[in-house]
């Protein structure tokens, strides 16, 4: 943990999380969510082709390596990219408890450099879940899945319904996620009542 700010404490309500019990088996990888996301897509050329594997309870495993289409500074990540790829793994837990939720709040640590060429492995848990609100937290390490850690994160994800993609997304591609069959297996795994 970070110690982030006051909003991703969780309440003195709050429950632990609970792993679905359909969820993918420890060692599994899940696969993307949406073959365009830039996260995960396979067909995001300059994407982050993040992978993650179901951990024990409502935790993961995830590595991306950096390319050069990732750099900020010469030679290094940028800070942006590496907190989407943080985004990705935490939004990623969401496929254990089998509930659609969105960020509502990110705070990423920034604590080494991370070079072009490197391989962030990262790793992430919910803390605690109160009502609609999921709190995670993952970390980003170098060298190595035991090296040091280059970026931290606590978040706080909201559930939505699937409505929320079709409602907000632009027509053209909520038009075309709806024709894809894997597309819609991948959204109705997610409902809890579909
Ligand atoms: C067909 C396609 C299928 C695709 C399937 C899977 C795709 C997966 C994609 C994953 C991609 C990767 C991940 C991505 O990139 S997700 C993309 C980035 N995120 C977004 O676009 C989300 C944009 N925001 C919203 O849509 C709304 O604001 C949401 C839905 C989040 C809440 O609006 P809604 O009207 O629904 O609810 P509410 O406002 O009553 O709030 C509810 C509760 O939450 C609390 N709260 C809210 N915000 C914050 C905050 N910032 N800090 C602290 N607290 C916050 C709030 O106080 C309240 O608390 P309480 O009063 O109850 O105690």
């Amino acid at each position: 943990m970070s110690g982030g700010s006051a909003a991703l404490q969780p309440p003195a309500d709050a429950v632990k999380p609970v792993r679905h019990a359909d969820a993918p088996a420890p060692g599994e990888l899940l696969g993307a969510h949406y073959s365009q996301c830039f996260g995960c897509g396979g067909e995001q050329p300059h994407g982050l082709h993040l992978e993650a594997r179901a951990g024990e309870g409502v935790s993961l495993t995830a590595e991306f390596t950096v390319q050069s289409a990732h750099q900020g500074a010469p030679g290094l990540a940028h800070g942006g990219v590496l907190t989407t790829a943080l985004d990705e793994t935490l939004g990623s837990l969401n496929w254990l408890l089998r509930t659609v939720a969105v960020t509502g709040r990110l705070e990423t640590d920034f604590a080494r450099p991370v070079p072009v060429g490197t391989t962030l492995y990262l790793s992430a848990e919910v803390t605690a879940v109160a009502g609609r609100k999921i709190y995670s937290s993952a970390v980003g390490r170098i060298d190595g899945p035991d090296g040091p850690v280059a970026v931290r994160a606590d978040a706080l994800f909201i559930e939505v319904k699937v409505d929320h993609f079709i409602d907000h997304g632009r027509q053209e591609e909520i038009r075309a996620a709806m024709n894809d069959p894997d597309q819609i297996r991948r959204a109705r795994a997610f409902e809890v009542n579909p």
